[in-house]
């Protein structure tokens, strides 16, 4: 049985977390890790896990807490897991950090779109960004993982395999992101609030979301060459749910099914991506609560460009799904152990 402690528990993300890993068969939490509601019973701050869950939540010790689990998820705010880690629990335990601490490898980068200073920068070379499609190989060795942020997921493995095979202009690539408001997670804020949010849509962060330079440096990984975007993330009245929609230029003439056979090289095998059949789109509906990525394009002659579109749960692949499957993998079990969710419709 792997042991598993959640720093960041009683949050939007690591409540998924929590909801993942109860169900699953190779792991017992033991760590129920929390800030404000520390000697509280875990099913008082979330009754869904009333007779689930027995645990009270515990003080988010990471030095007490790599004496007692072979894995901690960091499910806190940006800078929390930088400023905890060090080399002898990096020694002791596995760390797969849900923040985006060590997602960007130009510390100034970080430093720049997030506005704090890195506390653990010797860390951020050894830490592997934990796309698991992308990075499976690196991920199976590693101490730290970068769980990928959840538009970056949704954009990034919307775009990989075109960006990869040179299919598309990467100068001209724009992407247009909506998310449910479960990804701004519980604290209250006022641009959250029922009624600033119900029955309306508003674009946020433009030109200056802190997901661009992820996109930019994974995608640029991809394609070989600098990456610059435009990124435009939306906030849209629904609880769970990414659909990013990504336009660019193709750099030759293809049609739909020379283009299916690219998606396919990459993802034919991967069991959480479903690229979808000619003229369907996907939905954010059709992906909840799994931690499946839905891909659908369309080829527009007009213009010569493609419009591709990807979907899915940003607390499930966007967050706690896609740490379990790093989980997984780290810990040689099988990728989906734990994840056989299916999409819950309506
Ligand atoms: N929500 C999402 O869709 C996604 C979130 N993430 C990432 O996951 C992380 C958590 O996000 P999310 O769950 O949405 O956020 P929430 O605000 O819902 O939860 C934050 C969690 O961190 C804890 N926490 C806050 N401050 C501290 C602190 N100073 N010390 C210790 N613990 C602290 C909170 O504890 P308490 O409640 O007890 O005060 C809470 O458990 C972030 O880095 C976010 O970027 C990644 C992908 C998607
Ligand atoms: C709707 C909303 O506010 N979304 C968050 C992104 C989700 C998140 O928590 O960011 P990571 O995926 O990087 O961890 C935001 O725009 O900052």
């Amino acid at each position: 049985m792997i042991k598993a402690g959640i720093i960041g528990s009683t949050g939007y993300a690591g409540g998924e977390l929590v909801r993942i890993l109860t169900g699953h068969k190779d792991v017992e939490i033991k760590w129920f890790g929390s800030r404000s509601y520390i000697d509280k019973k875990y099913a008082d701050v979330y009754r869904n896990m009333f007779q689930i869950v027995d645990a009270v939540c515990l003080d988010d010790n990471m030095e007490q807490l790599a004496d007692q689990v072979d894995v901690i998820f960091t499910a806190t705010p940006q800078g929390l897991c930088a400023s905890l880690v060090n080399e002898e629990i990096l020694s002791k335990v596995k760390i797969i950090d849900l923040s985006a601490d060590f997602r960007i490898k130009d510390v100034k980068t970080y430093e720049k779109w997030y506005g704090i200073e890195h506390k653990s920068p010797q860390f951020i070379e050894e830490a592997v960004y934990g796309l698991c499609e992308v990075n499976r190989e690196d991920i199976k060795g590693a101490r730290l993982i970068a769980n990928p942020g959840c538009y970056t997921t949704c954009s990034i493995l919307t775009a990989y395999p075109l960006a990869k095979e040179g299919l598309i202009d990467m100068d001209t690539l724009i992407i247009d992101a909506k998310s449910g408001t479960s990804g701004a997670g519980r604290g209250a804020k006022v641009p959250n609030l029922y009624c600033e949010v119900n029955e309306n849509m508003k674009a946020y962060g433009v030109a200056t979301h802190r997901h661009t330079p992820e996109i930019e440096e994974q995608l640029g990984y991809a394609s070989g060459k600098e990456v610059v975007i435009n990124f435009t993330p939306h906030l849209v009245p629904m609880n769970r749910g990414i659909l990013a929609t990504e336009y660019a230029k193709l750099t030759k003439d293809v049609t739909w099914e020379e283009v299916k056979a690219v998606y396919d090289k990459y993802y034919a095998n991967e069991k959480f991506v479903r690229v979808l059949e000619k003229d369907v789109y996907p939905e954010t509906k059709w992906v909840e609560g799994s931690n499946y990525v839905d891909i659908g394009f369309k080829i527009d002659p007009r213009t010569n460009r493609i419009i591709m579109m990807g979907a899915i749960d940003n607390l499930v692949k966007g967050a706690a799904g896609q740490a379990v499957q790093n989980m997984n993998l780290i810990f040689g079990l099988p990728e989906s152990e734990g994840l056989d969710l299916v999409p819950m419709f309506p």
